[in-house]
């Protein structure tokens, strides 16, 4: 069962076409992986799934239902990482999940549940600034998940890791997946997550192209694409440190 549908998404900034006819399936508890050479849009998508910009043309379904004028509801059933990270550097990692618990008031116990799922019990009197990038993207996940959403949403979560640390991010990635949970990540190439992810879609001219599991994906482009191009979806993602932002 789907749950999530986008029919005929068109979408523009300014005179510039970044979706054109883009549709997509997203299948109950699957890892979805949208990938794209960098500026082909796949922030784009994320940000009209969870209603941050507005295609006028596009029908957007959750669990069968039409989103069209009630976007605030994904965000009640989604969690995500896009763009800033959502916590807060000059707090400890438990301050800030008792920070975000203002709004659900869900209380102490679920806040050790969910330090315990990503595996940040013994960091939960540090300093979110002390910690290393991939605790921080733990705590990310951990505060994207901590109201329980069925549908979670990762804009570009491996860049700025290296391999361990993508592993690590990855084990937790199949940890949510097996709770029954459906992910949908981007990144600019497959080689770091056609392990984790059931299906992959790649963005290209502003629609899905060629869409499968890994293995499918990777044939395809073997049969269409030149070598180099082949490489450009397979070589590994920088791991630049990216800025981190307290508010
Ligand atoms: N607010 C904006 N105003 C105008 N153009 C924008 C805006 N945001 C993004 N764009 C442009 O839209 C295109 C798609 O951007 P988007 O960030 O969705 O791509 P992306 O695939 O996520 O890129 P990357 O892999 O580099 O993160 C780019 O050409 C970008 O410059």
């Amino acid at each position: 069962m789907n749950i999530l549908k986008i029919e005929r998404m068109d979408f523009c900034y300014k005179q510039q076409f970044i979706l054109k006819d883009f549709e997509l399936s997203i299948t109950e508890g699957s890892i979805y992986g949208l990938v794209g050479k960098p500026k082909s849009g796949k922030t784009t998508v994320l940000k009209l799934i969870l209603g941050l910009l507005k295609s006028t043309s596009s029908r957007i379904y959750l669990k069968g239902q039409d989103l069209y004028d009630q976007r605030d509801k994904i965000q009640q059933m989604a969690g995500a990482i896009i763009d800033l990270p959502y916590y807060q550097n000059f707090l400890t990692v438990k301050e800030n999940f008792k920070y975000i618990d203002m709004l659900f008031g869900f209380g102490d116990l679920r806040i050790a549940e969910i330090l315990r799922f990503t595996g940040l019990t013994k960091h939960t009197n540090i300093k979110v600034k002390k910690l290393t990038m991939t605790q921080r993207k733990l705590l990310s996940i951990g505060l994207a998940l901590f109201h329980n959403p069925d549908l979670l949403i990762f804009d570009d979560l491996l860049r700025g890791l290296d391999n361990d640390s993508k592993e690590n991010v990855c084990k937790l990635l199949l940890k949510i997946k097996k709770r029954g949970k459906t992910i949908i990540m981007s990144n600019r190439s497959i080689c770091d997550i056609e392990k984790v992810c059931t299906h992959i879609g790649l963005l290209e001219e502003g629609r899905i192209s060629i869409e499968g599991s890994a293995l499918e994906v990777r044939k395809e482009l073997e049969q269409n694409l030149d070598y180099s191009e082949q490489r450009l979806y397979y070589s590994p993602i920088e791991s630049k440190a990216i800025p981190t932002f307290s508010f």
